[in-house]
């Protein structure tokens, strides 16, 4: 692992590193915050996923979230959004696909299939990486915004027993029914709508094995909201199932991290509870 940046911040400190993953058979870059009680115990940890454009550094800069987590003494590690430094065909031509947009799945189409394979890396090689490096407990949350909210809300639904909590900030809730879902899905999985069901909140609801309960803030003026985000559905299959959630309909906020920023200490104070901070 290579340390990229080393920043005070709030008492504790943010440091980015780049390091060689397995999964996606690349570099990858990602950034953790270590509030100061990590200098003499062991912290939990808090995974951010971030939507699509993003890198490591949207919620750093902007979430405004250190100042809080340094009060709680919880750790936050941010990855990237996709694997970098490949040049797939249409990897780079558009914001919802490929670079930036990795979906926090395993992609099965070629040539995605040989390193998009966000869905590893963010449960399983990062945590152990982070596990093994960082004086972080194994106690782990998880939470993202739009892109990043579905890969939270999906990490957590296949995953009984990995993680304490879960929250999301407008997160696709049902990409298999809505335009960015179904491009990245067929893209990366193929045509066979039944395999995309693995990979989809409002699916994987239904038979969860698990019940964490769901905390999610939704912008009422977010452009996305109707066509790619759509709340209700998540209502829905939540109610069907009877899965406890707590969608918060959130009156004049937009897609941005003004909205995420506005919010974040709720969902850290969430994260916090289910963490015994
Ligand atoms: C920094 C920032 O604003 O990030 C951002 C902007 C737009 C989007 C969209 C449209 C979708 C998404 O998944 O994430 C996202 C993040």
């Amino acid at each position: 692992m290579e340390l990229l940046s080393s920043t005070k911040v709030s008492g504790g400190w943010l440091k980015r590193y780049r390091h060689e993953s397995l999964s996606v058979k690349g570099d990858m870059v990602f950034a953790i915050f270590l509030p100061a009680q990590a200098e003499s115990a062991n912290v939990p940890v808090l995974y951010w996923l971030s939507g699509l454009t993003c890198t490591d550094e949207n919620f750093s800069q902007k979430a405004g979230a250190f100042k809080k987590a340094a009060e709680l003494g919880l750790a936050i590690v941010m990855p990237d959004t996709s694997p970098r430094g490949t040049d797939y065909p249409a990897e780079h031509e558009s914001y919802d696909f490929g670079s930036g947009a990795g979906f926090y799945v395993n992609a099965t189409v070629a040539p995605y299939s040989n390193t998009y394979h966000m869905y590893d890396y963010v449960v399983k090689e990062l945590p152990t990486l982070v596990e093994e490096h960082f004086p972080v407990t194994d106690k782990r949350s998880i939470s993202g915004h739009s892109m990043g909210g579905h890969g939270a809300l999906i990490c957590v639904l296949k995953n009984p027993g990995r993680y304490q909590s879960v929250s999301a900030f407008a997160p696709i809730t049902n990409p298999m029914q809505c335009p960015w879902g179904e491009k990245a899905f067929t893209g990366y999985l193929g045509d066979d709508r039944e395999a995309w069901k693995a990979w989809d909140t409002c699916e994987l609801i239904a038979t969860a094995e698990e019940r964490l309960p769901l905390l999610v803030d939704q912008g009422e003026a977010d452009n996305f909201l109707e066509e790619q985000l759509k709340p209700e559905a998540l209502e829905q299959a939540c109610e069907k199932a009877g899965h406890e959630l707590t969608l918060r309909r959130q009156s004049g906020y937009d897609h941005s991290y003004f909205f995420i920023s506005s919010f974040i200490d709720d969902h850290l104070a969430h994260h916090a509870n289910a963490l015994g901070l």
